[in-house]
């Protein structure tokens, strides 16, 4: 009796196990399918009326801002914290044909904010992981990804295949590189940033009047002053939202809602935690002296390299330091139990999040304020050693102590982010 049912139930298992691997193998040819075909002399099918009907009823979008909507091509830049909302409710709204351009992988740090990815997709594309997402939210777009950097000789290319381009990258030296592009190639920019609890938007080269990221900012900020949010950190649904206007402006542009006429430039801020929330900035339109909209720049210029972007925005390396003014991490871990002082630089909330026991913690923008000697409340006549998160801003510290404060100090290379792959697994890294 007892035999026979176990008998039933591992049967009955069996057949469980079947019906589930039908099911699952349905699903994957159902996403393999083609979808269905339009409604005949129409450009909708029945599911995409369905679909749809929410906002073709909202009398800015209308059947015929659908269609518009429909034979669109837009290409995302970045399927970070603004690419993924923005995607998520273009790719819903019934976009034609979407390309996703980003070469990073999806990381954990990432999840908070970047929407369409998943635990179990940390380490994939982020082009490719975003496509996971949005082909099951709406497979009648087509989509395209392109998992690799936008260049200076790749990005014409890509560009002439698509209407619109949403700027959903986080340097500036990204940003000049697509608004150059854009303007060549006479296609709208979507802008979108964000950082902490703020954020900003605008609208970009529209109908090649409107001005470009060059108009606004015609130099790049100084060398390395631009915090990602890696270093100043960002509220996932700040960034969010930001995505999401992003997503308006979009529908907004290939509608029509915006006509040469009307289109004034502007830039929106938002700002999360104050009470006025959001202000819009009337802007200047092209700027003459511009050398991107005067077509000083050329597509041949660009693309044979005539600029470098990253140098034009000054990206250079954290070389401050002679060699004998560092020491390594490993170095670092044989002088632990010394008796030294530990100087850490980072901002107090990142000490704040973890930090070693015995450190002292003078952020970098604070020191550089201190005169002198006495003011830093230690005890020089100690080793002093510096430290931050990667083994940037230890390196500016070091630089100031031994330059204007006449000490002699040394950072440690790597910072706590290298303490934590190379020396303690089990020491948090964020
Ligand atoms: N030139 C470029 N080509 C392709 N992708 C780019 C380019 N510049 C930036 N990106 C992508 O834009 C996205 C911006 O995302 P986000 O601002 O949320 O930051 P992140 O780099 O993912 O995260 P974090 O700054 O926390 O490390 C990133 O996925 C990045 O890889």
């Amino acid at each position: 009796m007892v035999n026979s049912s176990v008998e039933e139930l591992k049967k009955r298992i069996e057949e469980l196990e079947i019906e589930n691997s039908k099911l699952k193998s349905q699903i994957t040819q159902e996403q393999a399918l083609p979808v269905e075909k339009a409604v005949a002399g129409d450009f909708l099918s029945l599911d995409e009326y369905k679909r749809y009907g929410r906002q073709m009823i909202v009398p800015q979008i209308t059947k015929s801002g659908q269609r518009k909507i429909k034979e669109s091509k837009i290409l995302v830049i970045g399927a970070g914290g603004l690419g993924c909302p923005a995607l998520m409710y273009l790719v819903g709204a019934g976009i034609g044909e979407v390309g996703i351009v980003d070469d990073d992988v999806v990381d954990i740090s990432n999840l908070h904010r970047q929407v369409l990815h998943s635990t179990e997709r940390v380490g994939e594309f982020k082009a490719e992981s975003a496509k996971k997402y949005l082909v099951k939210l709406n497979p009648h777009v087509k989509i395209k990804t392109y998992p690799f950097r936008l260049s200076t000789t790749n990005a014409f290319n890509i560009f002439e295949k698509y209407d619109l381009v949403l700027d959903c990258t986080d340097s500036p030296h990204s940003r000049y590189l697509i608004s150059d592009v854009a303007v060549i190639s006479r296609i709208p920019v979507i802008s979108g940033s964000g950082l902490k609890t703020e954020g900003q938007l605008t609208v970009l080269n529209f109908e090649n009047i409107g001005p470009c990221y060059r108009c606004f900012y015609p130099k790049p900020p100084p060398p390395n002053s631009v915090t990602s949010c890696k270093d100043g950190g960002v509220i996932g649904p700040i960034i969010g939202l930001m995505g999401v206007m992003m997503a308006i402006e979009t529908l907004k542009v290939i509608t029509g809602t915006y006509t040469k006429e009307n289109f004034k430039p502007f830039l929106s801020m938002y700002s999360g935690y104050d009470q006025q929330s959001f202000k819009t900035f009337k802007m200047r339109g092209r700027k003459l002296d511009c050398i991107s909209c005067n077509y000083t720049l050329t597509r041949e210029f660009i693309e044979n390299g005539g600029i470098n972007y990253s140098e034009f925005c000054g990206v250079v390396t954290y070389d401050v330091l002679n060699k004998d003014e560092r020491i390594t991490i490993e170095q670092y871990e044989k002088l632990r139990n010394s008796d030294h002082v530990l100087l850490d630089v980072r901002p107090k909330e990142h000490f704040e999040i973890v930090s070693f026991p015995g450190a002292i913690n003078i952020p970098l923008d604070r020191l550089r304020r201190i005169e002198d000697v006495n003011q830093l409340g230690i005890d020089i006549s100690k080793p002093i050693y510096t430290i931050c998160r990667y083994g940037n801003d230890s390196q500016y510290a070091s630089r100031y102590l031994n330059d204007h404060l006449k000490l002699s100090t040394k950072d440690v290379i790597g910072g706590l982010n290298r303490w934590s792959t190379k020396i303690d697994s089990e020491f948090p890294s964020y």
